[in-house]
């Protein structure tokens, strides 16, 4: 019989480090509510993580919280009771343990015996029996052989399917289907093919963006980006690609702020507000909804060309902090004001430009939000539309006649795009909404206009929204 005893036992593994650094951020993630890239960006640089290990834990971090409903799907069938029983610990480990098995090529034997020797640190010896053997049950089935078990048949039900096959949650499904169906006459709303492009679409939010960089128009020029790695855009003139990744701020037109990170998308939409064609003076611009800035800093470079100047209105402090930041290089006296939008302080009809970039749901960002699709519901779109409606009234409201507004969103949400603008339009005489896809010039695939749709899948972006709206 062999020998027991504490002091000739055997002694115990260490967890490995990159996966308890995983776990741990992924704790903080689902138990405060916390945004996945800042967690993980933190505790990297805190961690002094880097290269391959630092590659390998956001593998772990962002795959195991954007793949979430379907490894839950998984482990309900590999759990003798309801999921919603089990310690939330326990389910972090089982979820990150299913993502090793089920999309990365870790060796089943390795991730099992590294999620066991993890489970004993964390949460202790008494659990990691049951981590053994659910994710034994788990590495029983490839991801394939997963979903043809679990999901129903996409015959029956193809939303559903792809719920699972995709990792969105219906309700996200069903309102990307509808956005896509009605730029396409003539596609059924709950497509049974992919002719509408929705599971590209899915697929598109389920591949982490590249970086892209924006040199700021008159402060840095692409030249200087591609000369430091990155590669042109495809469609915004100041955008360049970071390939590879890596940190931008070692770019030294970043670190001072000549250039900066922004979505192609966002860059698209900024600059079609300062393309819009003006009769008259076109001196003041207004970004209303201005937090963090990225938009403000690239307009407010633009209107520095033509001898304009931003106001930037952003309520939350510290975001408008950010704001300010995000101002310092570019040169001209733009102000930001910590102010509601709602309740402008300046004169009616005073802007000649004004970008209503409002608050939104972010369904458009899920490709780099990997916790975003699980955490919001249908009622936040119900929940954010007077908002929206009030920012749009006071964006009109706050530009002259003749004027643009850029109702934006980072949604394709029906509620939140189409729905707010004909709304409000319908309420007032005073603006019409004009054909916007002129202002991007170059753009494949901008549907049937007037409004313009940007898709992750279609065009690399976020999917951000455009209204143009004239007051008359
Ligand atoms: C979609 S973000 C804007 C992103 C920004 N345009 C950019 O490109 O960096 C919406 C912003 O609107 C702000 N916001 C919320 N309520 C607002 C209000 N009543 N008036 C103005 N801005 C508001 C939010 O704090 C948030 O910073």
């Amino acid at each position: 019989m062999s020998d027991r005893s504490p002091r000739n036992r055997a002694p115990q593994r260490r967890p490995d480090r990159v996966r308890q650094l995983a776990y741990r951020v992924i704790r903080q993630v689902t138990s405060e509510d916390g945004y996945a890239n800042l967690v993980l960006n933190k505790a990297l640089r805190d961690q002094r993580l880097s290269g391959r290990d630092a590659a390998f834990c956001t593998e772990l971090v962002h795959g195991t919280l954007r793949w979430q409903g379907t490894y839950d799907a998984v482990l309900a069938r590999c759990v003798s009771r309801p999921l919603a029983d089990l310690d939330p610990e326990l389910l972090d480990l089982l979820r990150l343990g299913a993502h090793q098995l089920l999309r990365m090529r870790v060796d089943s034997y390795a991730a099992v015996s590294e999620m066991v020797t993890l489970t004993r640190a964390e949460v202790g010896q008494s659990r990691s029996g049951l981590v053994n053997a659910v994710l034994r049950k788990v590495s029983q089935r490839s991801l394939d052989q997963w979903i043809s078990t679990i999901a129903p048949s996409p015959d029956d039900d193809h939303l559903g399917y792809l719920a699972i096959a995709k990792a969105h949650p219906r309700w996200v499904i069903e309102a990307f289907a509808n956005a896509l169906a009605s730029e396409e006459p003539g596609v059924l709303p709950h497509p049974s093919s992919d002719a509408s492009g929705l599971e590209d679409l899915l697929d598109a939010d389920n591949d982490p963006p590249r970086v892209t960089l924006v040199a700021r128009p008159g402060l840095a020029d692409l030249d200087e980006l591609v000369e430091a790695g990155a590669t042109r855009g495809r469609w915004s003139p100041y955008a360049a690609v970071l390939q590879g990744g890596g940190d931008p701020g070692r770019i030294g037109a970043v670190a001072t702020g000549r250039a900066g990170v922004q979505d192609e998308g966002s860059q698209l939409v900024a600059t079609a507000l300062a393309m819009a064609p003006l009769d008259g003076s076109d001196a003041r611009w207004l970004d209303l909804c201005a937090g963090p800035g990225g938009k403000s800093a690239l307009l407010a470079a633009l209107a520095n060309q033509r001898d304009a100047l931003l106001t930037a209105v952003e309520p939350l402090k510290h975001r408008a902090e950010l704001v300010r930041a995000n101002l310092r290089a570019i040169p001209g006296d733009h102000r930001v004001l910590v102010e509601d939008g709602t309740k402008p302080t300046w004169p009616a009809g005073w802007y000649d430009r004004v970008l209503a970039d409002v608050p939104c749901s972010g369904l458009g960002a899920l490709r780099r939000r990997p916790e975003a699709r699980w955490r919001r519901t249908p009622e936040d779109v119900v929940e954010l539309r007077p908002l929206q409606e009030a920012l749009v009234g006071s964006a009109i409201t706050s530009v002259r006649p003749g004027g643009v507004v850029a109702y934006v969103t980072c949604s394709p949400h029906h509620g939140e795009t189409r729905a707010v603008v004909d709304a409000v339009l319908a309420r007032r005489g005073d603006a019409v909404l004009e054909d916007a896809r002129p202002l991007f010039p170059g753009v494949p695939l901008l549907g049937e206009g007037p409004d313009v749709q940007l898709w992750p899948h279609l065009h690399g972006t976020d999917a951000m929204y455009l209204a143009l709206i004239r007051r008359i």
